[in-house]
């Protein structure tokens, strides 16, 4: 099938980088702040020894609770945080040559925000808002391609027919079709990849699968690929097709969706789906009954831990989860998991102890 991501399939944010490689990829990422406290300076550690991968044409989820570290890990994609230490890769070319032609970068790497109006300008229409990324990054030339395009991404996006809503202005429409016009001015430049930080928080529940339905039809007819960040494992559940989650800083379980759903390892992910407005394949989980957490405090991710940030919420820790770093463990069907609990579990292998206390203070 041809479709206006093969256009751009040979030419990534760099010359070098191959578009079958995944198109983010980081290794033992970390994105450490130095911040004022009380105390004096402290280290928040708001990234520590992240492996993600996200490919072309996939759905990634990253889900956690505040705090948690999703926004920092889409801003180091975003160029706005540089990562503390470890590797990035984006198309398999390291991150700082990927973003040498800066402008071709976030041609490819466009932004969805959690409120449209971000990235509308609410005195200008629908049609010139859709129409300057055409223009600017020259996708076509003539007056007459650029307002046939703006038809087509509209059309795209489900905002038809497109006649109605071309001469509107963004407070002339709902939460859900400004949002809709904020992904045709994104798909204006023929990316790779969206970056959807809580891309629906803000709309009616009504129209919130709408969304991710659209999201989700980018995926499968564009190839394009969508790290979609919730606060919701039901929204990842539903849209993505693999699940990170994220706690203090780690992702500390992830793997293919129905995996992580059927299946969890990590007692938080056992908690996270059992909150779940709809965890149909979680009922009966005799360990999740156990964990509460409307009590805990937000995660001080300036505290060093030798071992797990859960554990202190955790009901199923022994000793060892915070005496010793915490062993990371994966299997062969493409889960991993940072929980001593996998020991039990014949299934997975532990691989290198990851390094739970950094220098950095
Ligand atoms: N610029 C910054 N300076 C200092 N600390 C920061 C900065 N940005 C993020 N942090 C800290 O890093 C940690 C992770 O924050 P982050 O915003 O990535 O979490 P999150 O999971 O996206 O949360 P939310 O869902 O509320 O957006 C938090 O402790 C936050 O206070």
């Amino acid at each position: 099938m041809s479709t206006n991501h093969d256009l751009d399939q040979n030419q990534g944010p760099d010359q070098g980088s191959d578009s079958r490689a995944p198109v983010f990829e980081t290794r033992d990422l970390s994105v450490h702040f130095r911040v004022d406290s009380p105390e004096g300076k402290v280290t928040v550690r708001a990234l520590d020894g992240i492996d993600f991968t996200l490919h072309p044409g996939e759905i990634a989820a990253l889900v956690g609770e505040s705090g948690s570290g999703k926004t920092t890990l889409a801003r180091v994609f975003s160029l706005i945080y540089p990562p503390t230490g470890g590797e990035v890769l984006v198309g398999g070319v390291p991150l700082a040559r990927a973003a040498k032609d800066e402008r071709r970068y976030y041609r490819d790497t466009q932004l969805i925000f959690q409120d449209p109006f971000a990235s509308l300008n609410a005195l200008k229409k629908i049609r010139h808002i859709v129409e300057r990324p055409l223009r600017i990054h020259r996708i076509v030339k003539s007056r007459r391609a650029v307002a046939d395009k703006v038809i087509e991404l509209l059309e795209r996006v489900n905002l038809t027919p497109a006649s109605r809503y071309i001469d509107q202005y963004p407070t002339d429409l709902s939460g859900g079709q400004r949002q809709r016009v904020a992904i045709a001015k994104s798909l204006a430049v023929n990316p790779k990849v969206l970056l959807a930080d809580e891309p629906t928080s803000m709309l009616d529940a009504s129209i919130r699968l709408e969304v991710l339905n659209l999201l989700a039809d980018l995926r499968d007819s564009e190839g394009l690929a969508v790290l979609y960040i919730t606060h919701d494992i039901a929204s990842a559940r539903y849209l993505s097709d693999r699940i990170n989650v994220m706690y203090g800083g780690r992702i500390i379980e992830s793997g293919p969706t129905e995996k992580i759903v059927s299946d969890p390892v990590h007692p938080y992910t056992r908690l996270l789906l059992d909150a779940a407005p709809d965890p149909a394949h979680f009922k009966g989980s005799g360990h999740s009954a156990a964990l509460d957490t409307s009590t805990a405090a937000p995660v001080d991710n300036s505290v060093e831990v030798l071992g797990c940030r859960f554990a202190n919420r955790c009901p199923l820790a022994r000793p060892e989860c915070t005496s010793a770093p915490i062993p990371r463990y994966t299997s062969p069907d493409g889960r991993d998991v940072l929980c001593v609990l996998a020991d039990q579990r014949s299934d997975f292998t532990p691989t290198t102890p990851t390094p739970a206390v950094t220098s950095a203070r």
